[in-house]
């Protein structure tokens, strides 16, 4: 059975290697990230490059997904690289340590965001270290923040804070982000991901910056809104309209909302992406112990399967692949939850469709195809297209037929590869449509889709060659146009 759900892995010092990507991708992954939070522009170039080699070894097109640093806040660096809080030690975050080189000790420790002061309140909850350490504020004075330590531990360089409640006003997009930006367009990054937006504003910004350093090579990104503060929560909708996506992004998200927020939230976010004609990645400890063993745990495995259920486009590992001891049997693992995870789906298209009236004709089309293969049992659906739109608002339903884009655009073919239930191939750019089909059936066909006499639905724009012109629909008996 193949798989619909894909796979975003991030690679990192345990991935980083022509051979071990490879594998990992003929194991299964569909889009790599790049996590500029670690390491130099330079590294993150060499990485792409090796990705798309290691991709063209596999005869895959593989997306890379750029995800920015963004305004984490974090503290400063210590004497000793760590220290070690106890529960009801008094300790300084102090925005002016560090200015002239100090370095952090047992009384107070630096922060990167000056401003984080002014930001505070006596009382404030905060997290440091993924929420496994956290002080309260007792008072500010100045640059200093005064806080007592409500539950201990090992505290070393650069760990992220976050305040409970979220709330923190850092602006989204960084100088170094903005930097950042300009790197991952050099080598033309498929998909870019934003941390911490906290409004539709911080998207268009990105998405504007992203357009302009990609324009020498006529590249756009799609951009990928991480959810992952509290504020961003109550306008998800209009930063979904601002993007292509959105990841789950569960590791700051939780520590923002509470952990036990997090499971219904992702339901919520999966659905109103879908429902917008977005895509979905459910992201961070999805199979966190495979860290240090060759086995997940059964919460692990339920954790995957759930969002496949709940309707992710893709699933994503962070440390599993970047610095674990199993990047490869992760991937394995990982494709196989989600086939059999999708075998028990519950397909409803029709209800999907309830009172839904249709204005497009492409969307119509793209529509009609769906009801189409669904009631009919055919074999494929063949979506001829340039941008992949027809292919992803297909995608957006769940249905058993697979569905196929056929560009002729290698981007849009790397895009693809994170829509779910979608699979891309290359087609020649041809202006007859009786050429082109006769190729889509000849694909479906070396692919062992579809034999002579199977029956496929394609659809396609006449004329052939136009972005978003889709308006034909054609229900093919394969061996039809021999
Ligand atoms: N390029 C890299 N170089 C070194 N270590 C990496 C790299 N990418 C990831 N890692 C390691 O994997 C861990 C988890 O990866 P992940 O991408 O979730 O990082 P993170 O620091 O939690 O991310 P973020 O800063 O975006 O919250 C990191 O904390 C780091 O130890
Ligand atoms: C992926 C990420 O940034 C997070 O989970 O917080
Ligand atoms: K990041
Ligand atoms: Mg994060």
């Amino acid at each position: 059975m193949s798989r619909g759900t894909k796979i975003v892995a991030t690679i990192g010092p345990a991935s980083t290697d022509f051979n071990v990507l490879v594998k990992m991708i003929r194991a299964g992954v569909d889009v790599v990230r790049l996590n500029f939070s670690h390491g130099k522009a330079q590294d993150h170039i060499d990485r792409a490059r090796l990705v798309r080699e290691a991709a063209a070894e596999c005869g895959r097109e593989v997306a890379i997904m750029a995800d920015m640093q963004g305004p984490k806040i974090r503290v400063g660096k210590f004497e000793n690289n760590k220290i070690e809080l106890a529960n009801g030690d008094k300790f300084i975050l102090d925005a002016k340590w560090g200015e002239n080189g100090e370095l952090g000790n047992q009384e107070r420790v630096g922060l990167d965001y000056k401003a984080l002061p002014r930001d505070l309140h006596n009382g404030d909850h905060l997290l440091l270290n993924d929420g496994l350490i956290v002080l309260v504020v007792d008072k500010i004075v100045g640059h200093e923040i005064f806080t007592t330590v409500k539950i201990g531990g090992e505290l070393s360089n650069n760990k992220g804070i976050n305040r409970q409640g979220g709330g923190l006003t850092a602006p989204a997009l960084t100088a170094k982000d903005m930097e950042d930006i300009k790197t991952a367009m050099s080598f033309q990054a498929d998909y870019l991901a934003i941390s911490f937006p906290k409004s539709a504003t911080d998207m268009e910004m990105a998405r504007q910056l992203a357009n302009i350093a990609g324009e020498p090579f006529h590249h756009k990104p799609m951009m990928i809104a991480k959810i992952e503060r509290a504020e961003a929560i109550p306008v998800l909708q209009e930063i979904l309209d601002a993007s292509d996506g959105i990841m789950v992004a569960r590791g700051d998200l939780a520590v923002e909302v509470g952990n036990a927020a997090v499971p219904a939230l992702q339901k919520r976010m999966i659905k109103m992406a879908r429902a917008s004609n977005k895509l979905a990645i459910t992201a961070t400890q999805m199979m966190e112990s495979m860290i240090f063993n060759a086995v997940p745990t059964r919460a692990e495995v339920s954790d995957v399967a759930n969002a496949v259920l709940d309707g992710t486009d893709a699933v994503m590992t962070s440390a599993e692949t970047a610095s674990g001891k199993y990047p490869i049997e992760t991937v394995e693992m990982m494709a196989a939850i989600c086939v059999e995870a999708e075998q028990s789906e519950y397909n409803k298209l029709d209800a999907d469709f309830l009172n839904v009236t249709f204005t497009r004709i492409d969307q119509s089309i793209a529509y009609g195809a769906l009801f189409t293969a669904h009631h009919l049992r055919v074999k494929a659906i063949v979506a001829l297209t340039e941008s992949g739109s027809t292919a992803l608002w297909m995608s957006r339903h769940s249905i058993d037929t697979p569905i196929f884009a056929l560009t002729p655009s290698v981007t849009t073919q790397r895009k693809a590869s994170l829509y779910r239930n979608v699979r891309a191939y290359h087609l020649l750019q041809q202006a007859d449509s009786k050429v082109v089909l006769k190729q889509a059936e000849d694909l479906m066909i070396t692919h062992g889709i579809a034999k002579k006499g199977d029956m496929i639905v394609v659809t396609w724009g006449e004329p052939m060659g136009q972005v978003g012109g889709t308006n034909a629909l054609k229900i093919v008996k394969v061996g039809e146009f021999e």
